[in-house]
């Protein structure tokens, strides 16, 4: 029987993306304001993305410590959702994001070794939302979406008050394993369903949302 799992595809650039991840029964679907992602949307390009977002599906708007500005130009061009926040934001901004914009808040927390895992419990006390990911290397160009995964066993069994996603370095191939191995309700995936980088692929979308909810 199929289980409750709900996906989030991450790093949509393509009208075609959006419908594969819909069709194949995604519940989120994200859309990538790092600048030097190969995932990047600007603003008036994720407008016209998100337009064609069924209700029920939420949208995602994934920024890295962005300031006021940013986020005052992205909520007021792009219908959203929700904010994913992957970048070093403490939880003080975390709820000033949330009281500026009205908006759920996820907050992402890069995880390599035990120390990394209290950063979570002082989130969970401000964010909607937490997602966990791997640390990225040293010297790594960007935070987040290096098809990275980290040691699974960290969070085996771990639960927090707010709900969670599991990511980094999930693919169609081992999603299964990772949500067996931390007991994940949710899971979050860019690179694992690219056939390059930022090139989603449809196939490998559905095989990803089989192979969660299997
Ligand atoms: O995808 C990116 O390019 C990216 C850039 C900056 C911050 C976060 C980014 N992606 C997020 O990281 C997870 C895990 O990525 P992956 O599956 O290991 O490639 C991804 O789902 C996004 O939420």
């Amino acid at each position: 029987m199929p289980q409750d799992i709900r996906v989030k595809i991450c790093g949509l650039t393509r009208p075609s993306d959006v419908s594969a991840a819909v069709d194949a029964g995604a519940s989120y679907l994200g859309f990538n304001f790092f600048p030097r992602s190969p995932r990047y949307l600007d603003f008036p390009d994720a407008a016209v993305l998100a337009v064609d977002v069924p209700d029920g599906v939420a949208k995602v708007a994934l920024t890295v410590d962005a300031d006021d500005d940013l986020l005052d130009a992205l909520t007021g061009t792009v219908p959203l959702d929700m904010l994913q926040l992957h970048g070093s934001e403490t939880p003080e901004r975390v709820l000033a994001v949330k009281s500026r914009y009205g908006l759920p808040v996820i907050k992402v927390v890069g995880v390599a070794t035990k120390d990394d895992l209290p950063l979570l419990d002082l989130h969970a006390r401000v964010a909607d939302q937490l997602l966990v990911d791997a640390k990225p290397p040293p010297g790594a160009d960007r935070p987040g979406g290096n098809a990275l995964a980290f040691d699974w066993n960290l969070i085996a069994g771990r639960r927090w008050s707010v709900p969670w996603m599991l990511a980094g370095g999930l693919t169609p191939e081992n999603v299964a394993e990772g949500i067996a191995r931390t007991g994940a309700k949710q899971v979050d995936v860019a690179s694992g369903v690219e056939s390059a980088p930022g090139v989603k692929d449809a196939q490998m979308i559905a095989d990803f949302v089989s192979a969660a909810q299997a």
